[in-house]
């Protein structure tokens, strides 16, 4: 086996200060989290009360062939009288405060109520529902004590431990009460609530205004704070009000999968199943790229995990086979790595994942043996002529053709900013941009993409990337190929080596069964399970894992 490396080489021509790199741990002073569904389990109680709430309303609309016991998941199906269900719970009450909630469901099932007065108490007017939901709440907490989230309170516990500044909001009125039936009064450095909302005017999610009233009274910027968020609301309110992680909690059971992907597709930076993956593996910090164990202490545990499963390798291309360089069309592959990534290829199937587009990266590695997928997995080929884009993707091939035009013009000014077109995204480069434009810069690209409602803006390495607002990702073209193509054949365990925030993807798609490993650069928060130096620290590992699978096979 190759020894452990412990070169200080600087493979990366331009290495980012740890402070430069949004989600770095290094940046974080404080952390807010949202309140019902990611500290406290009000879930079931809310459910349950506009269920009984909004049921009543349709059952007297729709008369005898009511079902009123369907706790399906699902979409009504075209019935605007059919039950109340989570997926309507999800959609359009969940995270948003209660009469807009009335609003948007009754919306969606075509219902048309009177507003109503203050003092109603009848399921006839918006009003009148909203009083009979918190009727509901208000029996319900009277008679029971709030359950929390363990894996909330361990990550809290964490970072107050280490000084983090933790603050808590709600769009609900009952916050205060409910935080204290949790047992949680006074944990919170700042409590932002529904009637603080209500007192300061402070619209609701997806807009920031309560996160960025919660970080002003935390006395922290939003560039030094990380949000803790379940609601698609909630994450893109994270997101646009640009704090420096948007984490998204996925509690789902039955559609982990989708409500993973829509959290990406709404703004989170990272979605996990659970708290604590944001933890070292004894619980003492935040777990980032500097704590990781390197590979290569844990040989042994790697080889145990392969066993004798075959391995699916994905690898990604910048940071992780070339070092990162100023000009990204001067990241080229070295012979040495082609060779490494070619010799694996004969001994197991790869991919290699990018958010370049399809033709660059693969011109750049230049291996037919090869899968690949270009913008950030929108477009996979690979040997054998596989050509696949998700059901859909062309649709946003003007939109981004569109924002590519504006784009260019509303950087023109801001020196060393550059726009660079893939087929499915666009990245826009400030690396060799003054630190001081990049707000500016920032700024131009969230107006360009506010512009277009099928487009989001996400973040990489001193690059902004201007993509489909669609649940694919770098982890859905993963699971894709998994599911289609030789590389999810025999059982295969996935691995995939990344650097990148467009990698978390990836990690999420393995958590439950699979190898994640992160490229060192800063100290950012990750839930990958190992790191290695650098790109040549990848290239030796490529070689160890060639070795590996080869033994596996005599
Ligand atoms: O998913 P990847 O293969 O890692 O691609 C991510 C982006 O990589 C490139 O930009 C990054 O690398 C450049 C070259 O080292 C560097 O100058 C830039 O600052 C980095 O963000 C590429 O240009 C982008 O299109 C990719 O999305």
């Amino acid at each position: 086996m190759i020894a452990s490396s412990r070169s200080n080489e600087k493979a990366h021509g331009a290495p980012e200060s740890d402070k430069s790199r949004f989600g770095s741990a290094a940046v974080l002073r404080a952390f807010i989290f949202d309140m019902d569904g990611v500290v406290t389990n009000t879930a079931v109680a809310h459910f349950t009360c506009w269920k009984e709430v909004f049921d009543g309303l349709l059952r007297s609309r729709s008369g005898d062939d009511f079902v009123g016991d369907d706790f399906r998941d699902d979409a009504p199906g075209g019935d605007n009288l059919g039950a109340f269900t989570r997926r309507d719970y999800l959609d359009h009450v969940d995270g948003i405060p209660r009469l807009a909630g009335i609003r948007a469901f009754l919306e969606s099932r075509e219902i048309d109520l009177p507003e109503g007065e203050e003092g109603d108490r009848t399921p006839a007017t918006v009003r009148g529902l909203g009083f009979l939901k918190n009727q509901c709440f208000d029996r319900w907490l009277a008679q029971n004590e709030v359950p929390t989230f363990e894996d909330t309170r361990a990550l809290i516990d964490v970072l107050k431990a280490n000084g983090v500044t933790v603050g808590i909001f709600s769009a609900s009125r009952n916050a205060n009460r409910v935080i204290e039936s949790a047992g949680l009064g006074g944990f919170f450095d700042a409590i932002v609530s529904g009637d603080d909302a209500e007192e300061q005017n402070l619209a609701a999610k997806p807009d920031p205004a309560m996160l960025v009233e919660t970080a002003r009274q935390l006395g922290i910027e939003p560039r030094e704070t990380a949000v803790v968020e379940d609601a698609l609301a909630g994450v893109e309110a994270g997101s646009r009000g640009r704090f420096a992680l948007t984490v998204g909690i996925n509690r789902q059971e039955d559609h982990a999968d989708s409500q993973r992907h829509a959290l990406r597709a709404h703004g989170a930076d990272l979605v996990v199943r659970d708290l604590r993956r944001l933890l070292t593996a004894d619980g003492s910090g935040l777990r980032t790229v500097g704590n990781l164990p390197a590979v290569w202490d844990r040989q042994d545990e790697l080889v145990s995990q392969i066993g004798s499963r075959p391995l699916a390798v994905f690898l990604d291309y910048d940071g992780t086979l070339t070092p990162i360089v100023r000009n990204h069309r001067k990241a080229h592959i070295s012979d040495k790595m082609v060779e490494a990534v070619a010799q694996l290829a004969e001994q197991c199937p790869t991919a290699i994942i990018s958010g370049r587009d399809l033709d660059d990266v693969r011109d750049r590695v230049g291996l037919d043996s090869v899968f690949y997928a270009g913008s950030h997995g929108f477009d996979i080929a690979g040997p054998g002529g596989l050509k696949m884009r998700p059901e859909g993707a062309e649709k946003f091939l003007r939109p981004i053709a569109e924002a590519e035009q504006d784009l260019r013009r509303a950087i023109e000014g801001i020196d060393g900013a550059e726009v660079e077109r893939k087929t499915f995204s666009i990245a826009v480069h400030f690396r060799n941009a003054a630190e001081e434009d990049v707000e500016r810069l920032e700024s131009a690209v969230d107006e360009v993409v506010g512009r277009h409602a099928d487009l989001r803006r996400s973040r990489g390495k001193k690059v902004l990337q201007v993509e489909p607002r669609a649940e694919w990702n770098k982890g859905k073209a993963i699971e894709w190929l998994l599911a289609n193509t030789r590389l999810g054949e025999r059982d295969a365990l996935p691995l995939y080596i990344g650097d990148d925030i467009t990698d978390e993807d990836a990690f999420a798609a393995l958590a439950d069964d699979g190898i994640s490993i992160v490229v060192k650069d800063g100290g950012y928060i990750t839930t990958a399970d190992y790191a290695l130096e650098n790109s040549a620290d990848v290239g030796r590992f490529l070689v160890w894992l060639s070795e590996c699978v080869e033994k596996q096979a005599r």
